[in-house]
């Protein structure tokens, strides 16, 4: 029998294969780099491992995550009598796996009654990660509430307004400059009345003040005490993955202010600093709940470190 004709591409891709898509550019740069590395050394030594440092290190895989990996490479190595620099490839990439370890990635606010409070500066895709998240929660069937609590970004809260409007969600808001306690303390009782099953909070998006900062977030997280406590609550930080290092030290500031419980990672379509997402598990121990791969609503995909270390280094 003949062979029909080639099937159609499926409307809409898989998960992966987006995230693949989503990590092309730290691929080409990470991946490829290394390859190129694990091909053209014919023997394993210190410029070996020299090299490899670079390319770790230009896809902001952090220095301490680097050195950390290429001792444990280093030891491997040397333990299991390694001669061929191109045998050293799939212990790197298990190593890399090994080192992002933080548990298993809890979703618990998808299953009980909750309350995010999103925090990052400005730019970083706050808005649109929180407008992304609204609407796969309401398609997952739960009554979402947004609560505009970042009131000092001019247009802040007409942009979530927008978004709100976008995913078919209710937002409460209060003008621009008026107190973002006072925004989540009418959210909650919005929540409760609504019986709402995640209320989703836009809050602080500034760092040049780290003691105002850290009175904000205390302040919220006094009223969530109060007014909400049987809700469980999560504090996510939204990072830019192509400002890198910068990133880190952002993640820094906002675990100083709060007890941060995830990442979410926007913009990595757009950079080869992917290698961030090593950095923050790696070294920072909190877990990259979101990555954005992109501007759409299905864009915003729930990070999962296997399907991450495969996208980027399997062929
Ligand atoms: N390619 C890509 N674009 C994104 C992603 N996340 C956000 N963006 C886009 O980046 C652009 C600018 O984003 P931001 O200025 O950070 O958006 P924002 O959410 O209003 O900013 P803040 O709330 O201040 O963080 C927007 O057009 C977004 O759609 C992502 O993961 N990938």
């Amino acid at each position: 029998m003949e062979s029909s004709a080639e099937p159609e591409e499926p409307k809409k891709k898989g998960f992966f294969a987006r995230l693949k898509e989503g990590l092309t550019k730290t691929r080409k740069s990470l991946s490829s780099g290394l390859n190129s590395i694990f091909s053209g050394f014919s023997h394993i030594d210190d410029d070996f491992y020299e090299e490899l440092e670079e390319v770790m290190i230009m896809s902001d895989l952090g220095v301490r995550a680097t050195d950390e990996i290429l001792e444990k490479l280093k030891q491997q190595v040397k333990e299991q009598h390694i001669k061929e620099p191109a045998d050293c490839r799939e212990l790197l990439i298990r190593t890399i796996r090994e080192q992002m370890d933080v548990g298993e990635n809890a979703y618990d606010f998808e299953k009980e009654r909750s309350v995010l409070l999103v925090v990052g500066v400005n730019g970083v895709g706050k808005t649109t990660s929180i407008g992304k998240l609204a609407s796969q929660q309401k398609q997952l069937g739960r009554k979402v509430i947004l609560a505009a609590a970042d009131t000092f970004r001019a247009g802040a809260i007409e942009q979530l307004g927008e978004w709100a409007h976008r995913a078919g969600v209710d937002m409460i808001a209060q003008g621009e400059g008026s107190d973002p306690a006072a925004v989540v303390y009418d959210a909650v009782s919005a929540a409760k009345a609504r019986h709402a099953d995640i209320l989703i909070c836009d809050t602080a998006g500034r760092l040049h003040n780290k003691k105002n900062l850290m009175e904000e977030l205390k302040k919220i997280n006094r009223i969530l005490d109060r007014e909400y406590a049987d809700a469980h609550k999560e504090t996510l930080v939204v990072l830019d993955a192509t400002t890198g290092q910068n990133a880190m030290a952002q993640a820094r500031e906002f675990m100083a202010a709060a007890d941060v419980d995830g990442i979410i990672l926007t913009k990595m379509d757009g950079t080869a600093k992917g290698g961030i997402a090593v950095a923050i598990q790696a070294e920072l121990g909190i877990p990259v709940k979101y990555i954005g791969i992109g501007e759409k609503i299905e864009d915003l995909q729930k990070f999962d470190a296997d399907a991450y270390v495969e996208a980027i280094f399997n062929e």
